[in-house]
């Protein structure tokens, strides 16, 4: 894979518009990314794909504009296993932002805790098979169960793979989080196959947790109204389960980049209600991210 500058792809628009919707103070983006700089922080031999940079500076200053307050660092493929570039915005970020880590499962104890005390609150299995070679359940199982304490999983799958997975979720020791809710099609409906498999995985146990996220990623109406259509209801229902982000830097999203500032005036969409965005945006994600400081 290229790593030439000029090679590099960009998947995030430099323009963002300025939301319509204040999100509630203290609002966390709870799904974004960062990548390198990679003269600090190369990418992965593994990576597929390797885009410009898009550091803390750049995050920190969308969110900014935004108005939203703290922000989740989910390490990116593109990173593989080195977690220096997402540990590097958490330091920058003067306690507003939290990670999720991706490890070798033989990573050892000292490690994990080394990675504690860097911001990270949790790990993420990533199961697409166009963004890593392989996922190894077993090993997988067993990083699960020696993470620190107050540690989550977090779950990147495509809705296709989630009948394959229930068991291996149903056996994880630790809270979970689905990332994008586990890529229904949102053009079936709020009552369509795929998210009547979802909500029995939620109804499977109450510590699943989901990213009512990527209405650019899920949907196919120009006004992602299919996206208000299906994933509305799943907030109402599920109101101490559900996270809102971002997904800036948008990954692999070249060819369809989001608005950044249409994606939080959804927000308002899915969670109609002050009480909902309020749970969305600040008590859920505060309780998994900021525990130490939340009720
Ligand atoms: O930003 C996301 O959640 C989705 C991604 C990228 C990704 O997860 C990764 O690189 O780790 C995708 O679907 O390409």
């Amino acid at each position: 894979m290229s790593t030439d500058a000029q090679n590099r792809v960009r998947s995030w628009t430099l323009d963002p518009t300025v939301p319509t919707y204040r999100p509630p103070e203290g609002a966390v983006d709870a799904h974004c990314h960062v990548f390198g700089p990679a003269e600090r922080f190369p990418f992965s031999a593994k990576a597929k794909y390797i885009p410009q940079d898009a550091g803390p500076d750049a995050l920190f200053a969308l969110r900014d504009r935004l108005g939203l307050n703290r922000s989740v660092i989910v390490q990116a493929s593109c990173h593989g296993t080195d977690n220096s570039a997402t540990l590097n915005a958490i330091a920058a970020s003067n306690g507003s932002a939290r990670g999720v880590a991706v490890v070798d499962p033989s990573i050892s104890n000292d490690e994990l805790e080394a990675l504690h005390l860097g911001g990270m609150r949790g790990i993420r299995f990533n199961f697409l098979k166009r963004l890593v070679d392989d996922a190894p359940k077993d090993r997988f199982l067993e990083v699960a169960g020696r993470l620190p304490e107050g540690w989550h999983v977090v779950m990147y799958f495509e809705a296709d793979d989630l009948e394959d997975l229930r068991p291996f979720i149903a056996a994880l020791p630790v809270p979970v989080i689905i990332d994008h809710m586990g890529r229904p099609d949102v053009t079936q409906g709020p009552d369509g196959s795929d998210m009547r498999a979802f909500r029995a995985l939620l109804d499977s146990r109450p510590d699943i947790h989901f990213k009512a996220t990527c209405p650019d990623r899920l949907s196919a109406s120009p006004g992602w109204d299919d996206f208000v259509q299906a994933v509305r209801p799943l907030v109402e229902d599920y109101p101490d389960r559900c996270l809102w982000g971002t997904d800036w830097p948008h990954p692999n999203m070249e060819q369809r980049i989001p608005d950044d500032g249409a994606l939080v005036d959804m927000i308002p969409r899915i969670a109609p209600t002050p009480g909902l965005q309020q749970k969305l945006l600040i008590d859920n994600p505060m309780r998994l991210y900021w525990s130490e400081e939340w009720p």
